[in-house]
């Protein structure tokens, strides 16, 4: 069990959240390490170990760091990064090169040369332009890329809409045009700077139905026939991306990974079985899922007010800074007083950020015990791109993260400090 109540207190894989807050401040990321672990467990058992040629690269953006990408390798599974900063990263953690995967829309040349230089495992190139600075690289290194292509499948998804990405309008990948597509999959087939392993996709986040991937697969399976009756090649990899939906609230229903997967890998069995494809390998890019659920914040309650007739406002020390979901779309998210676990719950009230910004709410209308300042709020499912997408705005610092494993506690990111935050900046002589 991850989350316990002992005592009044919230727990979280065996510490006593109301103790960190105190040790380690307030806003604080708490992220499990057994819950991320398990996750990879899950994944093992249901899809690598399940499967043959299949491989799983955790998206790293959902929470990119030095001890996540440890426990990532640790576990088995490979990464995606979309930026020099990620791969830096990945880099600093000693991250096995073959197991990285590059992924983005405007990948710089500097980018696309430390991954070369490193030795990425493969390249998902997003559009023909990039090809052409891949191959221009690898020939002034003297290297080989492997390469996929990544294609717009053309299907809408059942998410937020700012976080879908495979329908026709996108800026992510490919369309489905085959006077655009045919001509740079013959060129890649052609260098000798790359190696065409594939295609790939990723269709949005926080997805429930296993439906959309299906209808997306048979595209890209579809693409594979094409290939290989154009140019008689026959692609070695299809990466059927991410999306695989967490709990947030309890109107979230969370599937398991087979639930997504089986029908995916049946499906791909089959097509290929019919169309005299050999199976390529099946590789999946999941983000959210693997970290989402495994992490929470802790803020302190601090100024509170009853708008008579309206509402009671409870604000936070941090909000939109360290979790800009809700106000970027809308998401919604459940929590409970930490130190008062297992009082019973007797007012409604709106829990709000600190930033100046009217969109700043973290939760609408919860219910929780009489709440008083100096509480300390857990707010759960943080673990992914929470951290990842932690600003300055307002000047506010970027909280610590504290990884947790079955009671033990260690700092895994510092707190951001002031001086932190201003190092870059200067006051040019003409100011002085
Ligand atoms: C290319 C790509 N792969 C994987 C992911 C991970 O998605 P998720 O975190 O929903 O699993 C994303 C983000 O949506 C993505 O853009
Ligand atoms: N950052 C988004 C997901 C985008 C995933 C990347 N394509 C979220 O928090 O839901």
């Amino acid at each position: 069990m991850i989350k316990e109540i002992k005592d009044n207190y919230l727990i979280w894989d065996g510490c006593d959240t109301v103790e960190l807050a105190k040790e380690y401040g307030t806003p604080l990321y708490v992220v499990s390490q057994t819950a991320i672990e398990n996750e990879c467990r899950a994944l093992q058992e249901d899809f690598i170990k399940k499967y043959e040629n299949v491989h799983v690269a955790y998206a790293s953006k959902a929470f990119n760091n030095l001890a996540m990408l440890k426990i990532i390798e640790k576990e088995g599974l490979g990464i995606d990064v979309v930026s020099g900063g990620e791969l830096y990263t990945a880099i600093r953690a000693q991250f096995p090169a073959e197991r990285i995967e590059f992924n983005g829309n405007n990948k710089s040349n500097e980018e696309l040369e430390q991954a070369i230089d490193y030795g990425v495992g493969r390249l998902i190139v997003d559009g023909s332009q990039e090809l052409e600075k891949i191959i221009e690289i690898c020939r002034k290194k003297g290297k080989k890329a492997n390469i996929l292509f990544r294609i717009t499948p053309e299907v809408e998804v059942e998410t937020h809409q700012f976080i879908s990405t495979g329908q026709k309008d996108s800026k992510f990948g490919l369309p489905l045009d085959e006077s655009l597509l045919l001509p740079i999959i013959q060129q890649a087939i052609q260098s000798s700077e790359v190696n065409f392993y594939g295609i790939h996709f990723h269709i949005g986040s926080q997805l429930f139905d296993n439906s959309t991937h299906l209808k997306a697969a048979e595209v890209a399976l579809q693409l594979a026939v094409m290939i290989k009756g154009k140019f008689n090649y026959e692609i070695k990899e299809l990466n059927y991306g991410g999306g695989f939906g967490v709990r947030y609230t309890e109107d979230d229903k969370r599937q398991s990974y087979a639930y997504f997967l089986d029908p995916l890998m049946a499906l791909t069995e089959d097509f290929c079985v019919q169309n005299g494809l050999n199976r390529p390998t099946i590789a999946i890019e999941p983000g959210r899922s693997i970290v989402a659920e495994a992490g929470i914040s802790l803020h302190t309650i601090g100024s509170i007010k009853t708008l008579p007739g309206i509402r009671k406002y409870a604000a936070i020390d941090g909000g939109m800074t360290d979790n800009i979901r809700p106000g970027l779309y809308q998401a919604t998210y459940t929590g409970m007083l930490a130190n008062k676990a297992a009082q019973a719950l007797d007012e409604t009230v709106t829990i709000s950020g600190k930033a100046c910004e009217s969109t700043d709410i973290l939760i609408e209308n919860i219910q929780v015990p009489t709440i008083a300042s100096g509480d300390i709020f857990a707010t759960f499912t943080t673990g992914a791109y929470g951290y990842a997408m932690a600003n300055n705005y307002n000047k506010l610092a970027i909280p610590a993260v504290v990884l947790v494993n079955k009671g033990k506690a260690d700092i895994i990111v510092k707190r951001q400090t002031y001086e932190q935050i201003i190092q870059n900046e200067r006051i040019p002589e003409s100011l002085k």
